[in-house]
């Protein structure tokens, strides 16, 4: 199988990795200097699931003219835009594009710049970041995909994407009702993001903080609610379940957002805890929790040298 990953950082670079030692025919979109890094000195996962150390890497540039049967679209929310209209040009006529960001507004980004037809769903769980140019670092055990169709011919691409992962041992799964997987995990990621950039901190301490669980406690239902009043049908059990999942994770777990904001890094913010007051504002929902922190967070969303 044929697959592009546009984006190759923490989670395109992981996954793609992977995807290539596996044995799937692969070719990454990259830039900057990890692009340049990838090219001289191949790309390195430093993982407690394995190391990897995959070189050569093949990389696409701009002229490049072949068509994939998957591309997976990795970068942040505010490249989307850009890398949806370099999928158009990298897709197969009856291929899937995936895009793997965190949020619920990546599938409509995605449907301004390609045919419905192409644009699935998908859902990373996993923890890494960027270490230097050509290596990304892998944290903790969870390293897992979520895929699913928008459109019913899209499902026999996304089969094989699902077995091109089984055989690089990267778990996969298929499911029926894609967007509200993307809420499902939303409900959490968002409050998760907020929580720990307003604390400076992993999760650990955030557990460990009343007022902080707390705090993190009403974004999660805040989420819930808004989800709901969009139509999303998400289970009475979810908030629990969430909770539970949050508790369970390793305690120096942070999320992708602090790791940018502690790199002076362009925040994801907007799209995150800022996609709950907006959508819950649109929905007439009260997001007071969510309001707060997004006000903490604002000035800092353009990046803010360390
Ligand atoms: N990191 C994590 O643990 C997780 C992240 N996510 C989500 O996945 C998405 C990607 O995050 P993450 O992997 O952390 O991001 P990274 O910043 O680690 O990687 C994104 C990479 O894509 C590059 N890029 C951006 N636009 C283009 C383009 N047009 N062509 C080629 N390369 C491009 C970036 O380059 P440059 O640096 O030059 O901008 C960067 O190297 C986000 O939405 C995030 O929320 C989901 C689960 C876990
Ligand atoms: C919380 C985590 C690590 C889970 O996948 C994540 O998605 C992120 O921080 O971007």
């Amino acid at each position: 199988m044929r697959v592009a990953v546009i984006g190759a950082g923490a989670v395109g670079g992981y996954f793609g990795a992977r995807l290539a030692a596996g044995g799937a025919g692969l070719a990454f979109v990259a830039r900057g200097a990890h692009g340049a890094a990838m090219r001289s000195h191949g790309l390195r996962l430093l993982s407690p699931r394995g190391d990897l150390h995959l070189e050569p890497v093949r990389l696409l540039g701009e002229e490049a003219r072949e068509r994939f049967d998957a591309v997976l679209i990795a970068v942040k929310m505010y490249d989307l835009e850009a890398a949806a209209r370099r999928a158009a040009a990298l897709v197969a006529s009856d291929g899937v594009v995936v895009p793997l960001q965190n949020g619920v507004e990546a599938v409509d980004i995605l449907r301004r710049q390609l045919a419905a037809r192409n644009v699935a769903g998908g859902v990373a769980y996993i923890a890494g970041a960027i270490e230097e140019p050509g290596v990304i670092r892998h944290s903790g055990q969870m390293a897992r995909l979520v895929l699913g169709a928008l459109d019913e011919r899209q499902r026999p691409g996304l089969e094989a994407l699902a077995r091109a992962c089984d055989a690089a041992d990267v778990e996969a799964a298929l499911v029926p009702d894609v967007m509200r997987e993307i809420w499902k995990k939303f409900v959490f990621l968002a409050p998760f993001a907020g929580i720990t950039c307003f604390a400076r901190k992993p999760i650990g301490p955030v557990r460990d903080q009343p007022a902080l669980w707390h705090r993190f406690e009403a974004m999660v239902r805040e989420a819930v609610a808004v989800g709901r009043a969009r139509g999303v049908e998400l289970p009475d059990e979810l908030v629990e379940e969430r909770l539970a999942f949050v508790g369970g994770l390793p305690a120096d777990m942070r999320s992708s957002m602090l790791t940018d904001l502690e790199n002076g890094r362009r925040l994801e913010l907007d799209w995150l805890v800022g996609a709950v007051v907006r959508l819950g504002v649109e929905a007439g929902v009260p997001v007071p929790a969510s309001a707060e922190v997004y006000g903490m967070l604002e000035p800092l969303a353009g990046g803010v040298a360390p």
